[in-house]
């Protein structure tokens, strides 16, 4: 059975930036799944795949599975449009149905990557994460979109195709209750944005996942880097899914899906072909890393805000 919520239902909560890490009470380890996949032209496929590949994550025990960006959709200009859908009118969202109920039925949490998202006449670059009762527990368009051109070499300019997100992903008390632990969503480009991540630690995330579609230019030399920098900086873990390299369109996707523990140290990766990483996660290792070196203490606000 398909639960169903309205993103209107979606209670506010702020959190204070002091905000204590609180590992929830009745979990400390579970197991996480990548699922980076070969996306196709065919949204149904792609739709058919993802779910069959969550219910492998299941089986191997993951609690959190974790989607790439644009998995529904080629990564091109010539599908965001005919791909979009509306999550506001969820009844006709067949992605948003197909992760509704794929969390309901194994009872887990979901963040599911990223689609192309169309409200108000705009597209957004857009992840929506479902809990274990099926219901939509956060909303994030991707804050900072991709546009880079280095001659010879790439040229890309998303912001002709998509506007960016203003809102941080709204929270529920049920959703940082639940057996996996507070969850800070970015999306792909959004990891090169350290103030970003800084902004989930403020506010007690445990994890953050960014669903990622990087290029072979920047991915070689900076997709590892940037994911362990960003754990290591706020002592928390990473996780990064990635469509596989032979996904359709032009764009030449990285892959290297990724599970980061807090002190900077990669759990388990992958390759570029299509693959489902399993790995365990241990929060107890957030209080060992932020207790052996508490940055939060040495931090010289004094210094840094009074320039
Ligand atoms: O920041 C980068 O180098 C790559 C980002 C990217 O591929 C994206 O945001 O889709």
């Amino acid at each position: 059975m398909m639960a169903s919520s309205t993103s209107s239902s979606i209670e506010h909560i702020m959190l204070a930036a002091s905000e204590q890490l609180q590992v929830p009470s009745n979990i400390t380890k579970f197991k996480i799944g990548l699922c980076q996949l070969s996306v196709t032209s065919e949204k149904n496929h792609n739709l058919a795949c993802a779910c069959n590949s969550i219910k492998a994550a299941v089986k191997c025990g993951a609690r959190l599975v974790v989607l790439s960006e644009m998995w529904n959709c080629p990564y091109s200009n010539d599908y965001f449009a005919k791909f979009a859908e509306d999550f506001e009118n969820e009844d006709a969202s067949p992605t948003f149905s197909m992760l509704s109920e794929a969390a309901c039925s194994h009872g887990i949490t979901i963040v599911g990557g990223s689609v192309p998202e169309s409200s108000d006449g705009q597209l957004y670059n857009t992840s929506c994460v479902f809990g274990p009762d099926g219901k939509l527990k956060a909303k994030h368009r991707k804050v900072h979109l991709f546009d880079i051109e280095i001659p010879g070499d790439i040229t890309f300019k998303e912001s002709d195709f998509f506007a960016a997100g203003d809102n941080q992903p709204l929270w529920t008390q049920q959703f940082f209750n639940a057996d996996v632990g507070r969850i800070g969503i970015g999306i792909c480009h959004d990891i090169r944005f350290p103030e970003l991540a800084a902004l989930y630690r403020g506010k007690g995330a445990h994890i953050i996942c960014y669903p990622g579609a990087f290029n072979i230019s920047t991915g070689e030399l900076l997709w590892e880097v940037m994911q362990r920098a960003r754990a290591a900086d706020n002592q928390l873990f990473v996780a990064t899914c990635s469509p596989s390299r032979d996904s359709s369109g032009s764009y030449a996707i990285w892959g290297h899906s990724t599970l980061v523990g807090p002190s900077g140290e990669i759990i388990a990766t992958s390759g570029h072909e299509e693959t489902l990483v399993v790995a365990e996660i241990d929060y107890s290792k957030i209080e060992l890393q932020r207790k052996g070196l508490p940055l939060d203490k040495q931090k010289r606000a004094d210094i840094y805000l009074s320039r």
